[in-house]
């Protein structure tokens, strides 16, 4: 889950942008989606979080939380593995915002669709959480030279894969920022 700052954030972003549709993958308990909710009030009747969770459990907590929150008209929630959803949400529908904060092994494939399902609108950006993950990221790069690999997690390795993935990405521009737990900023080429 985002910090406060990390929350204070994100709404910073909407509301910086000229988003009036946020795409949230990995609700949690909503807490993101309601900060970034926040950013998006006085955009008018269009204006929505919409933010996936697979976890029936969390979906619960978060569905509860919303709808106490006075903010649950700029918030659907939808229960499902992402990609599934991703893949069936209706892409006439662009999102100025799209936060990736689900599970790292999939973070290729959320980024993947994103843009190949052309989800992201011209002037938006995808926001990915957790890139240097806890400062462990950057220790693939050094185990990679004595090439023992085997005591680094699995999450690390997504997540370097991912970093890895996006910079050699010729259809998109990133900057990673070294804040909160690494959180990297991309936006479309033309
Ligand atoms: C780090 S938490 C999200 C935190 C939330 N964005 C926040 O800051 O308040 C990641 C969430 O993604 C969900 N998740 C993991 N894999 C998923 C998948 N394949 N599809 C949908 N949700 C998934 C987890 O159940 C978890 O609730």
């Amino acid at each position: 889950m985002v910090s406060s700052v990390q929350g204070a954030f994100l709404k910073f972003l909407v509301q910086m942008s000229k988003a009036t549709r946020v795409l949230e993958i990995g609700t949690f308990t909503g807490y993101s989606a309601l900060c970034m909710a926040e950013g998006l009030k006085g955009r008018g009747k269009e204006a929505k979080v919409v933010t996936l969770e697979k976890n029936i459990e969390y979906f619960k907590v978060a569905k509860e939380n919303i709808e106490s929150s006075g903010l649950g008209h700029l918030i659907e929630l939808k229960l499902g593995n992402a990609i599934d959803t991703l893949l069936n949400l209706d892409n006439t529908v662009q999102y100025g915002l799209i936060f990736i904060d689900a599970d790292k092994g999939n973070y290729i494939n959320y980024y993947n669709i994103v843009l190949e399902r052309n989800l992201l609108s011209d002037d938006g950006i995808i926001v990915a959480d957790n890139v240097l993950f806890r400062g462990l990221v950057s220790q693939v790069t050094k185990t990679k030279e004595t090439k023992d690999l085997s005591k680094i997690s699995s999450t690390v390795k997504h997540l370097h894969s991912f970093n890895e993935y996006i910079a050699n990405d010729r259809r998109t521009t990133q900057v990673l920022l070294p804040c909160f737990d690494g959180i990297t900023l991309i936006r479309k080429n033309f």
